[in-house]
């Protein structure tokens, strides 16, 4: 079986409160974009897991898309099965990568050997994964909450938007981001922000790591600056870095980057 895991966006992400369990609660709309790696999962005589396109930090039997598979099989025999991961998606890159691959692991096995798991049952076990590997299973946009694996729903068409992504190279771990910001509570929920036009989302849509790590990584913010000056109606960080990305009503023209910097463009 072959899918393709997509990553995500975040359309504002504002972090409330610092939790008792040491995670924070955080308000964001994840928006899922169309920048994918391939993920091939087939029965085999012995388990195996190969790897082929970006390289992926740490040792194999720590990859998020084996942990899934172990995951189910503690609650059911699950015979043994060679799973192929292409990496694309940039990682430690605020694209959710790594979790779009467990949570796309689970569908798959959950097809491949008629687990008949529901998507909440899906979810159930995506939240052992990782915070936002749940929002993969349905894969829509929502309004993620508590520790952003609760969703509520959200009405927001961007079709017809050009995305353009840019990552300029910069890992930057989630534990690094959330130990370097201080918790605010917003004057409304992020709701009320996202039901302004785009235009207006750059005076009142924000991403609170952006004030935690541009002062240290202050070529971020010049992708921001760029991204708005060919034309984005809306540019930001997201999730917890380094990737930026910008809305455009019409394609964009003479974007240049580093070419060290990995780009994606695709309509929304
Ligand atoms: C920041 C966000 C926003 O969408 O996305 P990314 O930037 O990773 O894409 C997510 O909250 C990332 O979720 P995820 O990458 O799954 O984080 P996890 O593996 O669950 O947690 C890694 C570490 O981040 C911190 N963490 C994570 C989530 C959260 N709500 N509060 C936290 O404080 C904790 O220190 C935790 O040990
Ligand atoms: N299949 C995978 N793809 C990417 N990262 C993975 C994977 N499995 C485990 N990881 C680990 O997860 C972290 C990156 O997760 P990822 O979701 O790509 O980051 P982010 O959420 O910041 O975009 C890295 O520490 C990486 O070592």
């Amino acid at each position: 079986m072959l899918d393709f895991p997509n990553a995500k966006i975040n359309l504002g992400l504002l972090v409330t409160e610092k939790r008792p369990d040491g995670f924070h609660n955080l308000e964001s709309c994840f928006y899922p974009v169309l920048w994918c790696d391939a993920l091939e999962i087939v029965p085999a005589d012995a388990e195996a897991f190969t790897m082929s396109g970006l390289p992926v930090p740490g040792n194999l039997d720590n990859n998020l898309c084996l942990k899934a598979y172990r995951l189910l099989q503690q609650d059911f025999q699950l015979p043994p099965v060679h799973m192929h991961l292409h990496k694309v998606i940039p990682m430690g890159a605020g694209l959710g990568g790594g979790s779009a691959d467990a949570a796309f692991a689970l569908k798959q096995l959950n097809s491949l050997f008629e687990l008949n798991l529901s998507e909440d049952q899906l979810e159930g076990y995506a939240r052992q994964l990782g915070s936002d590997c749940a929002f993969f299973i349905r894969n829509k946009p929502v309004i993620a909450v508590e520790k952003g694996d609760v969703f509520k729903p959200v009405e927001l068409d961007l079709s017809g938007y050009t995305c353009v992504i840019v990552y300029p190279g910069i890992h930057i771990t989630t534990a690094e981001a959330y130990g370097n910001i201080v918790p605010k509570k917003p004057s409304c929920g992020i709701e009320m922000y996202l039901k302004q036009d785009v235009q207006v989302w750059k005076e009142v849509l924000r991403n609170d790591f952006e004030e935690a790590l541009f002062p240290r990584y202050p070529e971020l913010a010049g992708i921001k600056e760029q991204l708005y000056s060919a034309g984005a109606d809306y540019a930001s960080m997201t999730g917890s870095g380094s990737a930026v990305y910008g809305l455009f009503k019409t394609e964009p023209e003479n974007l240049i980057f580093p070419g060290h910097y990995l780009l994606w463009e695709g309509l929304l």
